[in-house]
């Protein structure tokens, strides 16, 4: 555990955490040291002679001063440890999340980040923070008696060390039970807080449905539940046979010290009642120790879970910038992906000239947001190249392709900060005039002119406050004020309000402006209007042209087109 936590956060904390292990030993050897110095203070006094004990007297004393400081310095240092810890694997964690790929992000593997940040960082900082403490004193301060007792009653250590194989043994089996079901709980845990979440999240369609229940929350929490009951149970035997075998540690040592005590004056009384106060006192931590062993246990899976996190391939940076050949384009040549073995985009070549609009259709699910995914670096091709500005999106730094690239998608996320500052987040430099001139084009004045504090009103969690039409207006904003040469669109497909809609056409003529569009067009207007239109079927390019080009050809478009314009169906909503 220490070893992989070492690992995980690299150098600068593997020095601190081998100083807090070994703190913690010094700090338990001192403690054993401490019950082993009762025997020279006993043995003159027994025999009633106090000068000869004063002398151990004050070296007992010294030792438990020591020892108390050694306390206060490790408790001191694993709390801080654990804080510096936490604060460590959460920029570690962060700065890995920065640079996976955009795709990675799915909402379940967003709930998982949420856990292991959460109470999964918890759990690992509680090791250096109080778990490994009485781990170590309940194994260490012991040993080192038993060790003294060697020297000072060879008998008493016998009895004392024919018992430590069989703790041993049953400390190992118990820890395997409790491992044999780690994975499980784990798992079953992990399952039922992502349900809850999406239970939460989905409030809306269940209510919508008169459902007030969720038998996959239901499910997920009676999984978790039966799986920490069948812990429990199996773990339950090796729990009870390690307080069997503490408990037959202190009998024996209790017995043979009764019999050596009783059989002749051989035994050394001193020794006797140091170890008997060692047994009784550590009998308990002891027994402990079995289920501190699982505490962190669960840490190490924690761990291994970050550790997980931290092994995702991000997406490869080149070492130096790439650079633009031909500004503004967009180009793919023979891209085929998939998300899975299922390919998705078989053989796509398309190119898409500067400051020209591209418009993408076909039915769905035939990749046209795929495609847009694969421009942005969402993911890497399997076969085949993507360039932005003549450059292989691989070649380009992640700043070098945004610095190109502006994305508006259906699923606008607004920060719940003011409207202003929402519009900002395009360009963080941007003056307050350049935010106005940006929200003017984008028509988000109006929005500001109607709410209570203007460009200040703030927007609510996601931009909750807003309408959808507005959302996606304050979002052509942000794109506007970013003023990146290519722009990613994905039109609305939800029917919008008159206002909106056009206030919406208004916001995106201006951003298009000498800009290069490539846009998944749902709108007849856009398509029509599009200097060029890809028909995207069966993973490849089936047709393009302008729009009177492809209705002469009388293709796919055209069927579609004739179909479904009548219709007013497809994927194209009128104007
Ligand atoms: N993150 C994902 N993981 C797995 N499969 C995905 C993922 N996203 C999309 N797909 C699958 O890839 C295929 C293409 O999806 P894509 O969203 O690109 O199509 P689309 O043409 O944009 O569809 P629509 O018009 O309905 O939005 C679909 O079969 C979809 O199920």
């Amino acid at each position: 555990m220490i070893r992989r936590l070492s690992r995980v956060l690299g150098a600068p904390y593997a020095r601190p955490l081998r100083m807090h292990l070994a703190g913690l030993i010094v700090y338990a050897i001192l403690q054993g040291l401490a019950f082993v110095l009762i025997v020279p203070v006993l043995r003159p006094l027994l025999r009633g002679d106090v000068d000869a004990a004063l002398p151990w007297v004050a070296v007992l004393a010294g030792t438990v001063v020591a020892c108390a400081a050694a306390y206060w310095i490790q408790a001191q240092l694993g709390y801080r440890l654990g804080t510096a810890l936490s604060q460590a694997l959460h920029h570690r964690i962060g700065d890995h999340l920065a640079a996976l790929p955009l795709g990675w992000f799915t909402p379940a593997r967003v709930g998982r980040v949420a856990r292991m940040s959460s109470t999964g960082v918890v759990d690992i900082m509680g090791v250096p923070a109080h778990l490994l403490a009485p781990l170590v004193t309940s194994y260490v301060t012991p040993a080192v008696v038993v060790f003294a007792m060697i020297f000072l009653d060879w008998r008493l250590a016998v009895a004392t060390l024919v018992a430590v194989p069989l703790v041993i043994l049953v400390f190992r089996w118990t820890a395997r039970l409790f491992a044999a079901t780690d994975h499980a709980v784990d798992a079953a845990g992990v399952e039922a807080a992502n349900r809850v979440v999406e239970f939460a999240q989905n409030q809306a369609v269940l209510r919508a449905h008169g459902r007030s229940d969720f038998d996959q929350l239901e499910a997920a929490l009676l999984e978790q539940r039966a799986a920490g009951r069948k812990q429990l149970l199996r773990a339950v035997p090796g729990l009870a046979a390690a307080g069997l075998v503490v408990q037959a540690l202190v009998t024996i040592v209790l017995i043979t010290g009764v019999y050596l005590a009783t059989s002749g004056p051989t035994v050394d009384a001193a020794a006797l009642i140091a170890l008997l106060v060692l047994t009784v006192r550590f009998a308990e931590p002891l027994m402990a120790a079995a289920e501190l062993g699982a505490a962190v246990r669960m840490a190490g899976n924690s761990l291994a879970r970050v550790d997980e996190l931290l092994a995702t391939p991000v997406l490869p940076e080149p070492a130096t910038a790439g650079t633009f050949t031909t500004p503004g384009t967009i180009e793919l040549d023979g891209v085929g992906f998939g998300y899975d073995s299922r390919p998705v985009l078989r053989d796509v070549s398309l190119r898409v000239p500067a400051r020209s609009v591209t418009a993408l259709v076909g039915a769905s699910g035939s990749g046209k947001t795929t495609v847009v995914r694969l421009v942005a670096r969402f993911f890497d091709t399997r076969t085949g190249v993507v360039r932005v500005g003549g450059a292989d999106v691989r070649d380009l730094t992640t700043e070098q392709l945004m610095s190109q690239i502006s994305v508006v998608f259906q699923d606008v996320y607004l920060f719940d900060a003011g409207i202003a500052d929402n519009i900002r987040a395009g360009r963080a430099d941007a003056t307050d005039a350049e935010v106005a001139a940006a929200a003017a084009l984008a028509r988000v004045d109006e929005i500001a002119d109607r709410l209570p504090d203007g460009y200040d009103t703030r927007v609510g969690e996601g931009g909750a406050r807003l309408s959808g039409g507005e959302r996606q207006r304050i979002s052509i904003a942000r794109a506007i004020l970013k003023d990146a040469p290519i722009v990613l669109l994905d039109e609305a497909t939800a029917a919008l309000d008159q206002d909106n809609e056009a206030a919406i056409t208004a916001a995106l003529t201006a951003l298009s402006r000498d800009r290069t569009l490539l846009v998944i067009a749902h709108r007849l207007r856009t398509v029509q209007s599009a200097d060029q239109i890809v028909v995207l079927a069966d993973g490849g390019v089936a047709e393009s042209g302008t729009h009177e080009e492809l209705l002469l050809r009388n293709g796919q478009y055209a069927h579609f087109w004739n179909e479904r314009s009548r219709a007013r169906g497809w994927r194209l909503t009128p104007a």
